[in-house]
């Protein structure tokens, strides 16, 4: 395969206490329904869409993870490799919205630091409201984390989410590329010490100019996105 026909995957996990909306979320994103019924996740599930992003290709692969407890131990294996994370509460449960920071440590215990965002989903369901989004947004802001209300229900912003964590992680991703392609170019200006022509002067360090990037499209491994 040529590198050019390297596409850029990012592993996304979705997490949170039960019944907040992921998988939802995720079937909303991918296939474009909602349905009422609630079924638990037992376990891990995973679906996939591509998009694109700043005229690459992206495709993201969404995790849905259980949120009861007791598929903890199952559910922290499915995080590494995550390059995203998607921090979910719903409006009418505070205690889903409590246990954020927890979800947050779980994921970074497994992964480090990724691209993550808050979301409070069922913002349909505001009347009932038992958080409210000041409370979230502070919540957001103390973590310094984007934050967006969502309805799954609605359709509302849930693209958005996601458009969000992709843009951010080929933002890392560049960075990474730009500091690699920096590291070399040093590199190269090196050689010319040991070469024959300047061997005359040890002490004398020759830079040479660096060879210009090429402006096609940037293509990356998969598996170097887990290395961020
Ligand atoms: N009103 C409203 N209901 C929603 C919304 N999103 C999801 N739901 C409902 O909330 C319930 C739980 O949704 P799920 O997507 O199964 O929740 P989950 O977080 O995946 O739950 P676990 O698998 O137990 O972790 C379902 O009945 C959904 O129909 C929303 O935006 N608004």
């Amino acid at each position: 395969m040529r590198e050019e026909e390297v596409e850029v995957a990012i592993k996304v996990v979705v997490v949170g206490n039960g019944a907040v909306g992921k998988s939802s979320m995720i079937q909303r994103y991918c296939k474009g329904i909602f349905t009422r019924d609630y079924k638990k996740t037992i376990g891990v599930d995973f679906l996939e869409r591509q998009i694109e992003v700043d005229g690459e290709d992206v495709r993201l692969m969404l995790w849905d993870t259980a949120g009861q407890e007791e598929f903890d131990a199952i559910t922290k294996a499915y995080y590494r490799g995550a390059q995203a994370c998607v921090l979910a509460f719903s409006t009418v449960d505070r205690e889903s919205f409590e246990a954020i920071e927890s979800w947050k440590r779980k994921v970074e215990n497994e992964v480090g630091e990724i691209a993550m965002v808050i979301v409070q989903n069922k913002i349909d369901l505001i009347d009932d409201a038992l958080v409210h989004t000041t409370e979230a947004e502070d919540l957001a802001k103390k973590l310094r984390l984007r934050f967006y209300p969502t309805s799954v229900k609605e359709n509302l912003n849930v693209e958005e989410v996601f458009r969000y964590l992709a843009g951010k992680y080929i933002e890392r991703l560049n960075t990474v590329i730009d500091n690699e392609t920096s590291t070399q170019r040093i590199g190269e200006g090196l050689i010319h010490m040991d070469s024959p022509n300047h061997s005359s002067d040890k002490n004398t360090i020759s830079l040479q100019a660096a060879k210009k990037k090429t402006g096609g499209k940037k293509s990356v491994l998969t598996q170097r996105c887990s290395l961020l």
